[in-house]
């Protein structure tokens, strides 16, 4: 994008509009005012400040123009996959290559975000679009659909996140279609961060739960405790995860998860990393390392796990070495399954917070 259509997006995304909005937030017949007020401040780039007071501006006060969508690019989803390039990067799309009118659009798509030279990011699902709408948007682009979880291992991290948020706004939508106070419909705005009841006009946002999870090393740090779920890939082993309760601290969740989950007493917990994760729903999935005393004996809650075992640091090691080398036939051997032990794959918080120990 030019200097001159970054202008114009800053202009038509800042525009503190008196025209009233109808209830989902789009207003067809909105056009753009001057720019030349904001022309000498802007160079190619916006900066990130810039960009959020953007964003936040369509999403609380002017909602989706008929402009804004013409300035976008979309990451496109056919029945939950999106559309990737070979190198498993999103496909954008121009919203003219979709070929459909503005107003189908926004109801199937939503603000995912902004990119730097100013191009505002949507989601969009084409199922909605029509029988042939796959078919046509594949004869359009360089991409193809690609399973949603595969992606997610694959994606570069910033355009994993987009895609993980993209799934779980949508499918929240789809889940919240009515008020949860009064039980009449709710609507949505246009740019799908919230719906707004129809007869109580409370307004519902996008639910989003905290899970705690740890990497476990024993006091030597010679060992790492992992652990794996009847519902993993055969031979894979993960780090303990559980979602954080209501009136618990994120410390507080993780202690009582090791406790019940393998019967260990942790000794300190260290906050490392966090990530959005959108199975099964909306999570925040919040990352830390933790010492426990290695001494105890392990207490496997078989109702949970199916084992929960001390792995070498240098076993980790090789096993992570062998992701990283070779991606891709590591995911085709998880799907087929394996005899072998494996860490979880890229794209997972729990393989970062092995590496970011492992490399500590
Ligand atoms: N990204 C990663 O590296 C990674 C690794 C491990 C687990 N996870 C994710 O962490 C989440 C939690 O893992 P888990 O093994 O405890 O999951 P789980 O789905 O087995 O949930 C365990 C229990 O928590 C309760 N529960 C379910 N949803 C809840 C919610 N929204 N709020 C409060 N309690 C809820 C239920 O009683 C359930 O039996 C899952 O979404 C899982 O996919 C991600």
């Amino acid at each position: 994008m030019n200097s001159r259509n970054v202008c114009h997006s800053l202009a038509v995304a800042l525009r503190f509009g008196t025209t009233k909005l109808n209830r989902s937030g789009w207003n067809p017949s909105r056009r753009c005012n001057s720019i030349s007020s904001m022309s000498g401040q802007l160079g190619g780039q916006l900066s990130y400040v810039q960009r959020m007071k953007m964003l936040q501006n369509l999403r609380e006060k002017t909602g989706i123009t008929e402009e804004v969508i013409r300035k976008g690019k979309c990451l496109v989803y056919y029945k939950g996959d999106p559309l990737l390039t070979e190198n498993f990067s999103i496909a954008w799309m121009d919203f003219d290559d979709l070929q459909v009118e503005p107003k189908l659009f926004l109801e199937n798509a939503m603000l995912l975000g902004m990119a730097e030279r100013g191009e505002f990011q949507f989601a969009v699902q084409i199922v909605g679009f029509g029988k042939e709408s796959k078919q046509a948007v594949l004869s359009k682009s360089q991409g193809s659909f690609t399973d949603f979880r595969l992606s997610l291992m694959m994606m570069p991290t910033y355009e994993a996140s987009l895609a993980s948020k993209a799934k779980a706004i949508f499918n929240w939508h789809r889940r919240n279609t009515h008020c949860a106070k009064c039980g009449s419909p709710s609507v949505r705005n246009s740019t799908a961060s919230c719906r707004t009841c129809h007869k109580c006009e409370e307004v519902w946002y996008p639910t989003l739960s905290p899970v705690g999870i740890v990497l476990v090393a024993d006091t030597t740090k010679s060992n790492l405790l992992l652990v794996r779920q009847g519902r993993h890939p055969k031979g894979m082993y993960s780090c303990i995860a559980g979602y954080v309760d209501s009136g618990e601290t994120l410390e507080e969740g993780i202690r009582r998860e090791v406790a019940e989950e393998v019967g260990l007493t942790v000794l300190s917990v260290d906050y490392k990393a966090s990530q959005h994760w959108s199975f099964p729903t909306s999570n925040l999935m919040i990352g830390c390392h933790a010492i426990v005393n290695g001494n105890e004996t392990l207490d496997v809650d078989t109702s949970e796990l199916e084992d929960a075992r001390w792995f070498s640091v240098e076993e980790v090691r090789r096993s992570l070495d062998s992701i990283k080398t070779n991606p891709l036939e590591t995911m085709s051997a998880i799907k087929e399954g394996t005899d072998q032990f494996f860490v979880p794959p890229r794209g997972t918080l729990a393989h970062s917070l092995i590496d970011a120990w492992l490399s500590g």
